[in-house]
């Protein structure tokens, strides 16, 4: 089933002092299947974060229809989750409680709330961090936060973009295998954003490349990988040619430039 469409969506920016528009995105069009995993990787500036933060409904657009499961996005809302490299969590307020304060926010009855955001800080593997601050945390554990919170109110649609930017390489590794066994156990559908091509294929069902000037998805490539992906699944062959079938088309488009 489809579970988010894109047709025909334009971005424009306003050009320096002129009245002149920058096309950030060109008449993108694409569809989302329920469970899918699809990660957006391209060059710098090719309109990915844009085009994430559209989705989520913290930007508007130009032109275009955008639908979850049939319905226009028309702001942000709880049907969409939302994951972002800087750590978005509160300061003032524990691990659990920051759990807690999105499920108040999104609505969930009070007394559900506690056992749910406990639920979600297991399944991230911090339930015993539960009574500490951010401040407590390291990186990667303040991420794992970030995303117990956004899968606490079970949204249609997760929307990631570099969460694992800020990492050190070895926590990164063990991020994206959290990820990907949460995806395998939840079947969420989430669209990442990524600058890793290696991080894009392990994850990933689709990649889509985009090119920019205008921003426009240029290839989508299906990655036919088994599931479960495990730390093996980097030395498959057909890993290691996707991912330079992805670094080459990137490589490509740059050159177009
Ligand atoms: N508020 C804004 N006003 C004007 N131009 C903007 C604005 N936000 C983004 N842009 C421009 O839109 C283009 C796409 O930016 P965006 O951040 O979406 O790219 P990106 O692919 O996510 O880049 P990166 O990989 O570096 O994060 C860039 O050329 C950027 O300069």
């Amino acid at each position: 089933m489809e579970k988010l469409l894109i047709r025909d969506l334009t971005k424009t920016f306003p050009a320096g002092r002129s009245s002149d528009r920058i096309t950030v995105l060109d008449h993108i069009s694409f569809t989302i299947r329920e469970n899918e995993f699809v990660s957006l990787v391209g060059a710098s500036g090719c309109g990915k974060s844009t085009l994430l933060s559209i989705i989520a409904g913290l930007q508007t657009h130009d032109d275009g229809d955008l639908k979850v499961d049939g319905s226009d996005i028309l702001g942000p809302g709880a049907d969409r989750g939302v994951v972002f490299q800087s750590y978005t969590l509160l300061p003032w307020l524990t691990a659990r409680k920051n759990v807690e304060f999105a499920l108040q926010a999104t609505g969930y009855p009070a007394a559900d709330i506690g056992d749910l955001a406990m639920t979600q800080l297991k399944l991230v593997g911090l339930e015993g961090f539960a009574e500490r601050y951010p401040a407590q945390l390291s990186g990667g554990m303040k991420q794992r936060v970030a995303i117990a919170r956004a899968l606490s109110y079970k949204p249609k649609l997760l929307l990631m973009d570099e969460p694992f930017g800020a990492l050190d390489a070895l926590t990164r590794v063990q991020m994206q295998e959290l990820l990907t066994s949460v995806w395998e156990r939840e079947r969420l559908t989430v669209i990442f954003v990524t600058h890793d091509v290696e991080e894009a294929v392990f994850l990933s069902d689709r990649i889509f490349v985009m090119a920019s000037n205008p921003g426009r998805v240029k290839t989508v490539y299906d990655v036919p990988l088994p599931r479960p992906r495990t730390p093996d699944t980097h030395r498959l062959p057909e890993f290691v040619e996707l991912q330079a079938d992805v670094l080459g088309s990137i490589r490509s488009e740059m050159r177009d430039r």
